[in-house]
């Protein structure tokens, strides 16, 4: 499903001294799969899933979507890319505090012109359920747990049923066993079909994974 070939990461190219993030990475991910990537700070992980998730594009290398190289994309293909396909979750949940819980999971849906007001409210509706956040729907993000927010954040990334959710320290910011409860969750995400990307400093919850890749200096 996603496949990356020989792809290197080159900051700064013209300085006398460029750093070489990533050096030549080649991976294959399917849909169902549960990846965790691990690496010292550094090593190049955010490098990687900017890379995966269309933030950025690499120095040289493929990255093959059913075939299709997104790194030669143009800057609308690659925003479609970011908007049909992928679904982020934020270690630090990025979630609008005067907004609801409803309202900021439907932002996830603020780029869908094609679909009614009466859709986007049902599908905002099912999400939340299947988070377990229903009766937390008219609460504002201040009224939650750390946990509860890293749902919502969740929740907004899936609500436009994305193929693939990549999330970058999503237990970052939580206690170990609320980092168990967002991480069994994530692994529920993969088992219905997705594909799920997760950076973590936590080899505690890599076992989980259906595959560890883990980074050392970019390779
Ligand atoms: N925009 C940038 N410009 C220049 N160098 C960068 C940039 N972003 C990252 N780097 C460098 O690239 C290397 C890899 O960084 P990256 O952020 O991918 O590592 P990481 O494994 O995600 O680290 P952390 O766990 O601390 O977030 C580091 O040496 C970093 O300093």
């Amino acid at each position: 499903m996603l496949e990356i070939k020989n792809i290197t990461k080159i900051y700064n190219p013209k300085h006398a001294q460029p750093l070489k993030a990533l050096k030549g990475i080649n991976l294959t991910f399917n849909a169902g799969e549960f990846i965790c990537i691990l690496g010292k700070s550094g090593s190049g992980k955010s490098t990687l899933l900017n890379i995966l998730a269309g933030f950025d594009q690499p120095s040289s290398g493929e990255v093959l979507l059913n075939g299709k190289d997104i790194s030669k994309f143009s800057g609308i293909e690659m925003a479609d890319y970011r908007k049909d396909k992928i679904g982020f979750v934020f270690q630090d949940f990025q979630l609008l505090d005067h907004l609801s819980v409803f309202e900021n999971v439907k932002i996830g849906l603020a780029m869908e012109a094609s679909i009614t007001k009466e859709k986007k409210d049902e599908l905002v509706n099912d999400i939340l359920y299947k988070v377990g956040l229903t009766k937390h729907a008219d609460h504002k993000p201040s009224e939650l747990s750390g946990g509860q927010k890293q749902r919502v954040s969740i929740a907004r990334a899936l609500v436009k049923q994305p193929d693939i959710l990549i999330a970058d320290e999503p237990t970052g910011a939580l206690d170990s066993e609320t980092s168990v409860e967002i991480m069994n969750l994530l692994k529920q995400i993969s088992q219905s079909g997705k594909l799920v990307i997760v950076v973590t400093h936590d080899e505690e919850y890599a076992h989980m994974a259906t595959e560890i890749v883990t980074l050392v200096d970019g390779m």
